[in-house]
C-alpha cells in the first residue's frame, strides 16, 4: 500500500519528511518531500483522471503535468483544488506537449485506446503503437533523462516500440523505461490474499514475464506468507490473474477496462520510482524492463530494484516449481512475437 494512501488524509498538514515505506514495507527511510516533477500523458482518460489525483496526493512530487489531446484544462482545475502541495498544470494538444514535458523527472504514459469485449491487448497495437511512439519522441527531446512508466497497452510491445525511438534519438538508457506491470501484482496478491485466507497487506508474491494473457506468471512457489496451496488452487489463481483483465473488460460490458484498480498500480509503481529517484534503499517491484533474465527475451518482468538511476538491479527468476517453469516455457514464443512486433514497427 502507498504510504500516503495508508496515512490517509493525516498526512495533509505534514509536509516535513517522515519515515515511509515502499509496497514490500521494507524501507524505512527519511527524504526530502516533494521536489519531483511528473507529467502524465493520457491524463483526460479513464486511467489518467484518478491516476493524476492520486500523483496529486503523492508527497515526493511537486509539480504535476496533466497532457491529454483534449480535456486536461478542466481535469487539472479540478485536481488542483485539492489542498496538496503539488503544483497543477494541464495541457491539451501537440503544440502544448513541451510545456508539459520539460523538465519531468518521471512521465506516465496512460494513452491510448482499451480494450472492448472480444478484443485481446494486441488488437489495441495499430492505434496505441503510434500514439507511443509519437509521445516517446517528444519525451527524447524535451526531457530525455526522464524516467518513464508505459502503461498503454500491448505493453509487451510498447516497451520495445519506446526502446527503439529512444535508440534512434540516441537517448536510450534501458535503466530508465518500464512497461507497468503492477496491476499484475495487485490482482495475484488480492486473489491468493481471500482464496488462502490471508491478511492482504501481509502478502508478497512476484508475478513475472508480461504483460498479456498466459505471458503473465504470477510465482505462487515464492508467496509470503506460504500457506499449502493445492495445484488446483495454483492452476485458479494463475489463470485468474493472467484473465483479470479480460474479468474487468467484461464487467464493464464495453466501457473500457480497468482504470481505477490501474490508476491505484500506477501510482503504486510511480511513487517506488520516485523513492528510487530520492535514494530510498530496497525498493523492490516488478516491472517489464530490457532485460537478460530469460535467454532470447530481451523485454521481460522480474522483480527491480529502483534508485537513483531508474532500475539499477535487475533480479534473477530464483526457483521456479514445475508448474511455473512450463508456464514459462509456454509464454516465450508469445511474448518474443510481441516483441519484434513493437521493434518492427518502430524501425519501420
Ligand atoms: N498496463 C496495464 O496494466 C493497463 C491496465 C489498464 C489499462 N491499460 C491500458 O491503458 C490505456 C488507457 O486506458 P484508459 O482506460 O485510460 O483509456 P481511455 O480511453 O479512458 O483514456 C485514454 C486517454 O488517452 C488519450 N490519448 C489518446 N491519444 C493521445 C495522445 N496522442 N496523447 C495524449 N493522450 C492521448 C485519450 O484522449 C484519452 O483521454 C489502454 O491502452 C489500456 O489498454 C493498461
Ligand atoms: O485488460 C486490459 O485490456 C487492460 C489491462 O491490461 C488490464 O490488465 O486490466
Amino acid at each position: 500500500m502507498m504510504s500516503f494512501l495508508k496515512v490517509g488524509c493525516n498526512f495533509i498538514p505534514k509536509i516535513q519528511a517522515q519515515a515511509v515505506c515502499c509496497s514490500h514495507g521494507n524501507v524505512q527511510q527519511q527524504w526530502t518531500r516533494g521536489k519531483r516533477t511528473v507529467a502524465v500523458l493520457g491524463a483526460a482518460g479513464g486511467i489518467g483522471q484518478p491516476l493524476g489525483l492520486l500523483m496529486k496526493l503523492n508527497p515526493l512530487v511537486s509539480d504535476l503535468r496533466l497532457f491529454d489531446i483534449a480535456g486536461t484544462p478542466g481535469v487539472a482545475c479540478d485536481i488542483s483544488h485539492v489542498n496538496t502541495q503539488a503544483m497543477v498544470a494541464g495541457y491539451a494538444g501537440d503544440a502544448e506537449l513541451e510545456k508539459a514535458l520539460k523538465g519531468c523527472h518521471l512521465v506516465i504514459i496512460p494513452a491510448g485506446v482499451p480494450r472492448k469485449p472480444g478484443m485481446t491487448r494486441d488488437d489495441l497495437f495499430n492505434i496505441n503503437a503510434g500514439i507511443v511512439k509519437s509521445l516517446c519522441l517528444g519525451i527524447a527531446k524535451h526531457c530525455p533523462k526522464a524516467l518513464v512508466n508505459i502503461i498503454s497497452n500491448p505493453v509487451n510491445s510498447t516497451v520495445p516500440i519506446a526502446a527503439e525511438v529512444f535508440k534512434k534519438a540516441g537517448t536510450y538508457d534501458p535503466k530508465r523505461l518500464f512497461g507497468v506491470t503492477t496491476l499484475d501484482v495487485v490482482r495475484a496478491r488480492t486473489f491468493y490474499a481471500v482464496r488462502m485466507k490471508v491478511p492482504v497487506k501481509e502478502v508478497d508474491l512476484p508475478v513475472v514475464g508480461g504483460h498479456a494473457g498466459i505471458t503473465i506468471l504470477p510465482v505462487f512457489s515464492q508467496v509470503k506468507p506460504k500457506k499449502q496451496m493445492s495445484a488446483a488452487d495454483i492452476d485458479a489463481l494463475t489463470k485468474r490473474t493472467q484473465d483479470g483483465g479480460t474479468e474487468v473488460v467484461q464487467a464493464k460490458a464495453g466501457k473500457g477496462s480497468a482504470t481505477l484498480s490501474m490508476a491505484y498500480a500506477g501510482a503504486l509503481f510511480a511513487e517506488a520510482c520516485l523513492k528510487g529517484l530520492e535514494g530510498a534503499k530496497g525498493v523492490v517491484e516488478c516491472a517489464y524492463v530490457e532485460s537478460k533474465v530469460v535467454p532470447g527475451i530481451s523485454f521481460f518482468s522480474s522483480k527491480v530494484r529502483l534508485g537513483p538511476n531508474g532500475a539499477e538491479e535487475i533480479m534473477g527468476l530464483g526457483d521456479l516449481s514445475d508448474y511455473e517453469k512450463k508456464a514459462l516455457e509456454a509464454m516465450k514464443k508469445e511474448l518474443i512475437g510481441s516483441i519484434k512486433k513493437g521493434v518492427d514497427f518502430a524501425k519501420s
